[in-house]
């Protein structure tokens, strides 16, 4: 197996097209594992999926796409034989604080308002040393690559430039981001806050260089992140309201995560009904934003983000560390709100959407347990949809990446069980690939049971291979 490897994107551009052959396993829709067995996957030179098919004739399908292409510059990576494994789509993390990675891990028994002024602003606002910074938005960058994040709505911090280093390490290594100065001007620790002068400057400074390095925003845009509304005046949100309505922008912020904090923003905007109600009155609210946590919403407040438009970071890790509380998935499902996944570093503790899927199944039968609603128990299938799927919808990015379908673009992970010191053990009879094995599983059980297996037991070390935007970013098979 050999993949196209390069290091910058202007390069991958000049090879041809390539075909992807093998079991493509995805989730389109919730609750529906899709799989199609010896797929041919044709992905052009820019990176967008031309065609989808069964059959053995890729060259002919290729030149359907392309006439002039020519067999030999096809290039054609293919799993052949090789069992237990299988394409699935990169992994959407909607949720991200980038400076935190160094703490995750380290949240010892606080919670959200405590947590906030013991570990996370001092970190943060240590990034300002660009050599500190770029040390870590490598690693943290590095660590998510390789967990098969192939999209990452990525808070980063008060300072432009380190800020502006995170976008460019994103191009450069290939990760498609969303990339967010935190905006925050009140109640804030003196060596942590900005003005709210020194807060437009630096957001427009932020946005003028994400656009300038990538102006059709193909792999990194912009996004508006006033931290939350404690931390911002009514003056920084009404200005990035009108910013965001102005240029239609995508916005991210937290919502309703923990009782004390959503006491203190009903102390501090009494004029607004709710705390969604703050940022519907600040026009912060539209279906580019993406809330993180919306734990303890009120039906009401469930409504006006439901109508909206807004998708819901859903951070089960993050919620069950600092004890937070446990997000109605199927609650806001039933609504029709998008939710994704987010791993909250370091509110969580591990950069893994894999992790954190299977962390999203087991938070929604503890709730089951004490609903007594067997309906809010999520299933396997679903994890995985809010995992890839419902991340892109939150990333109003559903009609680019999130499944395999023709004209999205290849953002995908290779998954291999067998890999040598796999943390799985995939028996002969659990391989969907072999058909003269015992066990009397029809073989779409077997391909469910397996990527139950993976859900459950799995890590990076089974994800072999990354592409994003058609580009192999992670490549640990040679
Ligand atoms: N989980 C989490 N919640 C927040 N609320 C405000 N800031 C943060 C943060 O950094 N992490
Ligand atoms: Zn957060």
């Amino acid at each position: 197996m050999t993949f196209p490897r390069s290091t910058d994107i202007a390069a991958y551009a000049a090879s041809n097209f390539t075909v992807y052959r093998g079991d493509m396993i995805h989730t389109p829709r919730l609750g529906t594992l899709e799989v199609i067995e010896n797929a041919c996957v044709g992905v052009d030179h820019d990176g967008t999926i031309r065609f989808v098919s069964t059959g053995e004739n890729y060259v002919e399908e290729a030149q359907k796409f392309n006439a002039a292409l020519k067999v030999d510059t096809i290039s054609v990576c293919e799993l052949g034989a090789k069992t237990g494994s299988f394409f699935f789509p990169g992994f959407i993390d909607t949720h991200i604080h980038a400076p935190q990675y160094p703490n995750a891990g380290i949240f010892g028994e606080s919670t959200l308002l405590n947590w906030l002024t013991t570990y996370t602003f001092p970190m943060e606002s240590s990034i300002k040393d660009l050599k500190l910074a770029n040390v870590v938005y490598n690693k943290v960058l590095n660590k998510t690559l390789a967990n098969g994040t192939t999209l990452a709505a990525y808070y980063a911090t008060l300072d432009p430039d380190a800020t502006n280093l995170l976008a460019d390490l994103c191009l450069q290594k290939g990760q498609r981001a969303l990339i967010g100065r935190v905006c925050m001007d009140s109640n804030s620790p003196d060596y942590y806050v900005e003005t709210l002068e020194q807060s437009k400057k630096s957001t427009t400074q932020v946005i003028a260089h994400v656009e300038q390095r990538d102006p059709l925003g193909e792999l990194v845009q912009p996004i508006l992140t006033p931290r939350f509304a404690p931390s911002c005046s009514s003056d920084l949100m009404h200005w990035l309201g009108e910013l965001r309505e102005a240029k239609d922008m995508l916005c991210q912020t937290h919502i309703s995560e923990n009782a004390g904090e959503i006491q203190w923003v009903k102390g501090l905007f009494p004029e607004s009904d709710s705390y969604a109600g703050v940022y519907d009155d600040h026009k912060l609210l539209s279906d580019k934003t993406i809330l993180a946590h919306a734990i303890h919403l009120s039906d009401a407040e469930k409504d006006i983000i439901a109508t909206r438009g807004c998708g819901i970071a859903h951070c089960p890790i993050s919620n069950s560390s600092i004890t937070s509380g446990e997000a109605r998935v199927r609650w806001l499902l039933n609504s029709k709100i998008p939710v994704g996944l987010g791993t909250d570093i370091s509110g969580g503790y591990s950069p893994s959407i894999l992790s954190t899927a299977r962390q999203a199944l087991l938070v929604s039968r503890h709730l089951a347990m004490k609903s007594l609603q067997d309906n809010d128990k999520l299933t396997v299938n679903e994890v995985l949809y809010l995992a890839t799927m419902g991340g892109a919808k939150v990333c109003s990015m559903e009609n680019k990446v999130g499944s395999f379908e023709v004209g999205k673009k290849w953002d995908a992970q290779l998954v291999d069980l067998n890999v040598e010191n796999s943390p799985v053990d995939l028996f002969e009879w659990q391989v969907p690939q072999n058909s003269s094995v015992v066990g009397n599983f029809p073989t779409a059980t077997k391909f469910e049971n397996m990527v139950a297996k993976w859900l459950f037991n799995g890590d990076d070390r089974n994800t072999v291979s990354v592409w994003v935007n058609g580009r192999n970013v992670v490549n640990k098979i040679c």
